[in-house]
Order: structure tokens, then C-alpha cells, then sequence
């Protein structure tokens, strides 16, 4: 009986890792976004669209887990799969039913949505079984995720989407090709090892790290740009943004100031504040549309939920504990 409560509640357990749960609101918030930029008045269909993103998210972590379980044999073998916490079998359906579930909402909402959602689970697979070892393309590939979750948003809110969320959704499409281009920084060593041609095995992380902060400035000058047709509040769509633009400055200043080696905690930290920076960005988006008040509301618990997971779960889904010391063993035994 023990032995069975266990096993539960080991298996909840790597559902939940595999989740990254300190991820899993921005999906949420950009499908949000996208609704509230689209719609005329309040939001229409707003936990849809959130829900809708949120699962297409999810299923991407587990397909990503899945597609990746070789190369974490390797590099991060703590992880729910390699280590035999979750089987391959059950991330492959999780990753199944979180898609179906999403496709479920979208086409409840407007079946014309459908091509694009078709595009972004492509999408999905191709970044995690062909181009994120390819280098930029995976990057590329992963910003264009973002930008079409809410896009998809948008369409849930109303049957086309307004030409006005075209600098958003670029923006978006830069800032998350370079918030993944830091997070490749991060994995060198592991992608180095697994045969990944990422930016910073192919050119080295000095490159990749200046590379990132071009986009990185781009992603945000493409939103600040769409504040010219913001529905409701200008001014508090740019307040966010430079909160967003102070935290960014916080992951990037620090990866500049690395000599031409940075090691993996201190490039794990700088995503850490990224992660954080993007529900910002996110919500400067929703404060465009529906003002900074209710942006504001919609970020708090969100931001501190993703803080307080992070700092529970990261460092322990990055990186293999460290070897446990021989204390009291006699090393000739
Ligand atoms: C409706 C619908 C289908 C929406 C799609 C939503 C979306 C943006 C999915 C992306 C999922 C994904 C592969 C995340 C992994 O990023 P990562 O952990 O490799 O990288 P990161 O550090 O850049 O987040």
C-alpha cells in the first residue's frame, strides 16, 4: 500500500517537473493578451485563450522531454525520463493529450484557427526534433512559437486578428529567439557533448550573449512600437515595458561582463530573470489592451508563483546533484 502511494506520488511528481511549472503562466498570459489586444470591449473568451496556450504549451515540454530524452541521458540524467521517474511512453501521451486538449478549445472557439494551430504544433515538433540542434533556426524557431500563441489568442477573441498586433507578435517573435538563445548558453557543455550546433557551441558565448541582446533590444523596440495602437492605455503598456526592459538589463549586464567563459549557474541565473522578465513583458501587452491596473493585477500573483517555483525547481531540473561525499567509507575497501 506504502509502496503504491509512493510510486503515485513519484509519477505526480515528474508530471509536475516536466510541467516546469515557473513557465507554464506566461503561455497563459500571452494567450490572454492576444484576446485582450483583439477584442473590441473587456475580453472575450479570456481562460480559453489562456487555456488554449497553456496546454499547447504543455505539450511541448512533454514532446520537447520525449524528443530530447537521448540528449539528457547524457547531460541532465536527473530528469523525469532518464531517470525512469516518468516512461517515454507516458511523456508522449501526456504530450498527445495536452495538443488534443488545446486543439479541442481553439476549434471550440473558431475553427478557422485551426491552420494555425496546425502550424504551431509543427512547429513545436520541428523545434525540438530538427532545428533546435541545427543553432539559430531552433531559436528562430522557438520565438515564432510565441508569436503565433498569441496570435492564436487573438483569434479565439474574434475571427481574424487586428493588423495592430503585427509589432507585437515580431516583438515577441525576437525577444523569445533571444531569451532561448541565453538559455543555449546555459547548456553548452551538454549540447557540445550531444552533437547540438547551437550558437554558442558553433561561435562561442561571447557571440551568442551580444547576438541575443540585438534581438533581445529589437523584440522590445517592436513592442514599444505597437503602443502607437494600443486599444485602451498607451502609456501603461510602455510603464511595463520598462520594467520589463530594467529586468533584462539585470540578465544581460552581467553575461557581458563574463570574460569568454560563462559558467553554466551564472548563465542559468540570467534565464532565471528572463523567465521572470517575459510575464512583464507579457502583461505590457495586456495593459495596452485592458490597462496597467488590471495588467498589473493579472501579473502579481503570477510573477511571485513563477519566482517561488523557480527557486523550488530550477536548479534541480538543470543540473544533476552533485556527487554525494565518501564520508566514513575506507577508500581502499
Ligand atoms: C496554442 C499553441 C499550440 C500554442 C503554442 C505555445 C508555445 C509558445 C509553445 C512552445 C512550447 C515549447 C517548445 C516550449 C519550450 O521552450 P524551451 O524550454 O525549450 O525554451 P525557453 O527557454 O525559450 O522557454
Amino acid at each position: 500500500m506504502a509502496g503504491r502511494w509512493t510510486r503515485g506520488r513519484t509519477t505526480v511528481l515528474a508530471h509536475v517537473q516536466t510541467w516546469r511549472p515557473y513557465t507554464t503562466s506566461y503561455p497563459a498570459l500571452l494567450g490572454l493578451a492576444g484576446a485582450a489586444w483583439a477584442a473590441d470591449a473587456g475580453v472575450r473568451r479570456p481562460a480559453v485563450a489562456a487555456g488554449a496556450a497553456a496546454l499547447g504549451w504543455l505539450s511541448g515540454h512533454y514532446l520537447g522531454d520525449w524528443f530530447d530524452r537521448g540528449l539528457d541521458a547524457i547531460a541532465k540524467p536527473q530528469r523525469p525520463i532518464p531517470s525512469g521517474r516518468l516512461s517515454a511512453d507516458a511523456a508522449l501521451v501526456g504530450g498527445v493529450l495536452c495538443a488534443t486538449a488545446s486543439a479541442v478549445l481553439v476549434v471550440a472557439a473558431n475553427w478557422a484557427v485551426l491552420p494555425l494551430f496546425l502550424i504551431a504544433m509543427a512547429g513545436i515538433v520541428g523545434y525540438s526534433r530538427v532545428f533546435k540542434k541545427r543553432g539559430l533556426s531552433g531559436n528562430v524557431s522557438r520565438g515564432a512559437l510565441t508569436a503565433l500563441a498569441v496570435v492564436i489568442g487573438a483569434m479565439i477573441a474574434r475571427p481574424a486578428p487586428p493588423w495592430s498586433l503585427l509589432p507585437v507578435a515580431a516583438g515577441l517573435l525576437l525577444h523569445d529567439t533571444a531569451s532561448n538563445l541565453v538559455g543555449t548558453v546555459r547548456d553548452v557543455d551538454g549540447d557540445r557533448e550531444g552533437g547540438y550546433r547551437s550558437v554558442p557551441v558553433r561561435h562561442g558565448v561571447r557571440r551568442a550573449v551580444r547576438l541575443a541582446l540585438s534581438l533581445y533590444a529589437g523584440g522590445l523596440a517592436l513592442v514599444a512600437s505597437a503602443a502607437g495602437w494600443a486599444p485602451r492605455d498607451a502609456a501603461g503598456q510602455v510603464a511595463l515595458l520598462v520594467v520589463a526592459a530594467g529586468c533584462g538589463a539585470a540578465a544581460f549586464v552581467p553575461l557581458l561582463r563574463s570574460g569568454p567563459v560563462i559558467d553554466a549557474r551564472s548563465a542559468l541565473r540570467a534565464h532565471e530573470v528572463l523567465v521572470a522578465e517575459r510575464l512583464v513583458l507579457a502583461a505590457a501587452v495586456l495593459a495596452g489592451a485592458r490597462g496597467v491596473v488590471t495588467a498589473t493585477v493579472v501579473l502579481l500573483p503570477v510573477l511571485l508563483f513563477s519566482l517561488v517555483t523557480q527557486k523550488l525547481m530550477r536548479a534541480g531540473h538543470e543540473f544533476p546533484p552533485a556527487p554525494a561525499p565518501l564520508f566514513g567509507k575506507d577508500p581502499s575497501a
